[in-house]
């Protein structure tokens, strides 16, 4: 549904992606996540047609970025998304679904059924006096109204509170239900974690790390087994209930101690395992801290790099 190649976009000599490499698949949800500066709102504008590549190519849905024609089968959600304030969310959808040239029927029934979804009230009330959650909302369903295949979110949660951030996120997840592609970006990895069936992780306009969260955490960080035994083995430590810990990268390893337990007469009364926490792999990668998930979308974005912090590409 969307294939990218060779992308890049670059400012000068300032390289703002370099050279993107992937495939999303008609209903699925991807991921583009990265601190900021990344390059992540570059690449989703480059699909969305709103900026011209310097090279390589992106198909959306068949079309390329930059045709005019794609647009029908677009819904792009910007990370700003000022509306007409004078506007109530009804008018502002109804005024929305006209310009695609959306029957008066099909579009009432579409904008309530979305408003329904997203749990939104106030339909009618001016949107200048409606809450930043409701606003974010009404451009969710603005993306919607003419109903496209490909979906485009930058940071659609961003700025929301915690309770309107995972409304948002759920949201978003039950767009599959519905057969749409979905590519969004976002700060950190809890938020696309349990949304996304594939990620890319960007960083300085390269991609650094793709695949499922599961398979970036198996990549890029170590699972340790602790193994607790009732008796002292060679590489274990006393614990402070009486028992004996060793701490092991291997499951060959955690065999090795359950047999040298039962040779000494005792045996492994516990095994846990410790996954990588996805601060760690996000720190390791990218060499910045990932912020928290209570706070990842209120976070103001960091000063304008310098080149001397990204790449500077090699002569064209
Ligand atoms: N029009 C432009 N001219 C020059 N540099 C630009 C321009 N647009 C973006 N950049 C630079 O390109 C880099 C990538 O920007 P981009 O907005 O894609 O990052 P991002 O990952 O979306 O960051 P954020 O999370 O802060 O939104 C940044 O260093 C930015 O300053």
């Amino acid at each position: 549904m969307i294939e990218v190649s060779g992308l890049r976009k670059t400012y000068g000599d300032f390289a703002a992606v370099v050279g993107s490499e992937f495939e999303i698949d008609r209903g699925e949800i991807f991921g583009v996540v990265g601190p900021n500066g990344a390059g992540k709102t570059t690449t989703l504008k480059m699909l969305a047609g709103l900026i011209e590549p310097t090279s390589g190519t992106a198909t959306v849905a068949g079309y390329d970025a930059g045709d005019p024609e794609m647009r029908h089968q677009l819904g792009f959600l910007p990370e700003e998304s000022p509306l007409y304030e004078d506007m109530t969310a009804r008018s502002y959808l109804r005024f929305f679904a006209d310009l695609y040239d959306v029957p008066r029927e099909v579009a009432s029934e579409r904008i309530e059924s979305t408003l329904d979804r997203l749990d939104l009230d106030y339909r009618d009330r001016r949107l200048g006096d409606v809450s930043k959650g409701m606003k974010r909302k009404v451009a969710i369903a603005r993306s919607l109204v003419n109903d496209p295949d490909v979906l485009i979110y930058d940071e659609p949660a961003s700025g929301l509170d915690p309770l309107t951030t995972n409304s948002v996120l759920e949201f978003t997840e039950e767009l599959r239900e519905d057969d749409k592609t979905v590519i969004f970006s976002a700060h950190n990895l809890y938020h696309v974690e349990s949304v996304c069936d594939r990620v890319v992780i960007m960083n300085e306009g390269r991609i650094i790390a793709r695949g499922s969260v599961a398979d970036i955490r198996e990549q890029y960080g170590e699972t340790t087994y602790h193994v607790y035994s009732d008796t002292a083995l060679d590489g274990t430590d006393p614990t402070a209930d009486g028992r004996h810990r060793a701490v092991v990268e291997t499951m060959a390893e955690v065999e090795a101690i359950q047999a040298a337990a039962t040779d000494a007469g005792g045996s492994v009364t516990d095994i846990r395992t410790d996954e990588p926490s996805l601060e760690s792999i996000f720190l390791e990668l990218t060499g910045q801290q990932m912020p928290s998930p209570r706070t990842a979308r209120d976070t103001e974005p960091a000063s304008e790099p310098t080149t001397d912090q990204h790449e500077v590409e090699d002569a064209p």
